[in-house]
């Protein structure tokens, strides 16, 4: 297999089947991948070269290095499409899929290419097939956005490079297509999205034109015309993707936000992912809360793992989350919980439909189960180290790693992106995940997120990104957060003796809303004064 890379790719091994070793080994040698030393069992290093594992050039590997799912050729997916048809929206949506399992993928959006090469825009004329100034100036910027695409393929930084553009000739796919395929051996994948309903893109205007850098402190009706006239320029050159025509194109096409999907010439493992993908994502506006379940025994005494039972407040908490629930009067709610009986006890008082997800389960410890920190850490002193060195590659013995927990929720993940409001009750690490993927937080962020006890964070789709809420519900918890300590290894750090980790949304996108018995207060995690709910974004 011909591999264009110039680093030494590494590959993540996730089996101990001996025939999957044996593939494997065989692949690892096939494309001169190399073995994190960290994963490498001693069954398939005897099957392997000892170079294999001594050309790491990193000690563990970090998310968004080459796994076993991408060890093919590098992608380049290109987007197709009239303006305000979702391309951005797919791409962004795509990328952040895509980075989440473990494939590290960068999207490459022209309009940015354009706003930063000149300022020239002020109305849709600039968008003119007869304008031949500006249409250099976005020839030009396509070329470059293309032109770093592949660069960035070619670096080995990345596998998936996504070309949000319009890409709505049959041209400027073929000069795509010569470029990517003919020129640097990688995969194309087209996706097309088509949408004739004015409703839908109305509503796509509104959502992100409107507040576009395009349209500064420009009046929302105006905005909204320019646009549609900037739709009919496109619409004068626009060629669909012909399957007779450019039949030698792989792509898909996704009609009216999902309504209908066609698929043509898809060939492998990654296409087909992104496919499945994307005939699951969905527009219309939904909610999903995620909550821990209520303070357990377990949480009490500061053991990991086992399945005890909630602890009185904890029981406080499952009928304070039955109360909130409610109160937010939500249409067609799905409960979904683990088969762990902390959370089934936590909803036990919810009105709606349950159903239960060994996949939500808590990270299994292995040997380490129903033990506390401390324990472990006497017990096992390098492991405790080691977990800290890497925490998401970290497996425990006879257990789980984080980037096992990520594979084995991808199944949640796409389920959600299928459904409407959903709660989940589920366990820290879980949620860690499943945060994660929402908010686009990279491997090393990921087992560090704070999901303290009694708090309901509340997640909405809106633009390319997801609004936060964390709403903590007024019964004390203890705090099982332990941050990274600065030293590897030590188990004195705040989080542990019940110092609380800090409760701020991500990115300070959001803030924290406490709710009391009447009055719902935003703080800053500092504690700060009572803000206007409304201002929580
Ligand atoms: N498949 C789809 N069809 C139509 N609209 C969609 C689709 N997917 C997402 N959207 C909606 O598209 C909006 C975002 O539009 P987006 O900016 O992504 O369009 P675009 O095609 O990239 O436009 P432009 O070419 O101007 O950059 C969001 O409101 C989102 O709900």
């Amino acid at each position: 297999m011909d591999m264009p890379y110039n680093t030494s790719p590494s590959l993540r091994v996730r089996t101990t089947s001996l025939n999957q070793l044996k593939k494997t080994a065989d692949l690892a040698i096939e494309n001169e991948l190399h073995v994190c030393p960290s994963v490498m069992s001693d069954e398939l290093r005897k099957l392997l070269p000892p170079t294999s594992e001594t050309v790491m050039t990193k000690p563990f590997p970090i998310r968004g290095e080459r796994t076993i799912a991408d060890c093919t050729t590098p992608h380049v997916i290109a987007m197709v499409g009239l303006p305000a048809r979702g391309k951005t929206f797919i791409s962004k949506k795509l990328a952040r899929y895509l980075n989440w399992i473990g494939i590290a993928t960068r999207v490459f959006n022209l309009g940015e290419y354009r706003r930063h090469a000149t300022t020239a825009y002020k109305s849709h004329e600039f968008f003119r097939a007869d304008n031949e100034e500006a249409m250099a100036i976005r020839n030009r910027c396509a070329n470059q956005a293309l032109h770093d695409s592949c660069e960035w393929l070619l670096s080995g930084l990345g596998s998936i490079a996504v070309f949000d553009a319009t890409n709505s000739t049959r041209d400027r796919r073929q000069l795509i297509y010569d470029i990517v395929v003919k020129q640097h051996g990688f995969r194309l994948f087209f996706v097309e999205s088509i949408c004739d309903d004015p409703s839908i893109i109305e509503q796509n205007i509104l959502e992100v034109k409107v507040s576009s850098p395009d349209y500064l402190n420009m009046n929302t009706e105006l905005v909204v015309r320019d646009f549609l006239q900037r739709i009919e320029h496109y619409e004068e050159r626009y060629q669909p993707i012909d399957e007779v025509t450019e039949k030698h194109l792989s792509f898909m096409k996704v009609y009216n936000a999902g309504k209908k999907v066609v698929v043509y010439n898809n060939e492998g493992h990654v296409e087909s992912r992104i496919v499945y993908y994307l005939m699951n994502i969905h527009i219309t506006p939904r909610t999903i809360y995620l909550t821990r379940h209520g303070e357990s025994e377990h949480n009490l005494s500061g053991l990991i793992g086992g399945d005890s039972n909630l602890s009185a407040r904890g029981h406080q908490y499952a009928r304070a989350l039955s109360s909130f629930i409610s109160q937010q009067h939500i249409d067609g709610l799905r409960v979904w919980t683990s088969w762990m009986k902390r959370a089934i006890q936590t909803v036990a008082d919810v009105k709606a439909p349950q159903e239960r997800w060994k996949a939500l389960n808590e990270i299994d410890a292995g040997h380490c189960e129903e033990m506390t920190y401390e324990q472990i850490k006497e017990r096992f002193p390098e492991e405790f180290k080691a977990r800290d060195v890497n925490k998401f590659a970290y497996r425990y013995p006879r257990g789980e790693s984080y980037e096992d927990l990520v594979a084995r929720l991808e199944p949640v993940i796409m389920e959600l992106e299928r459904q409407g409001n959903v709660l989940v009750v589920s366990h820290q690490a879980v949620l860690r995940c499943l945060f994660a993927y929402f908010l686009d937080k990279s491997a090393d962020e990921l087992p560090y997120l704070y999901v303290p006890l009694h708090t309901v964070i509340k997640l909405t789709p809106v633009a390319y990104g997801c609004k936060v809420e964390h709403i903590k519900l007024p019964i004390d918890a203890v705090d099982t957060h332990r941050p990274k300590p600065k030293i590897p290894g030590d188990v004195s750090e705040p989080g542990l003796d019940g110092l609380s980790g800090e409760l701020v949304a991500p990115d300070g996108v959001g803030k924290v809303l406490i709710v009391g018995d009447d009055v719902a207060t935003a703080t800053n995690g500092n504690g700060g004064g009572r803000v206007d709910p409304s201002h929580i974004q």
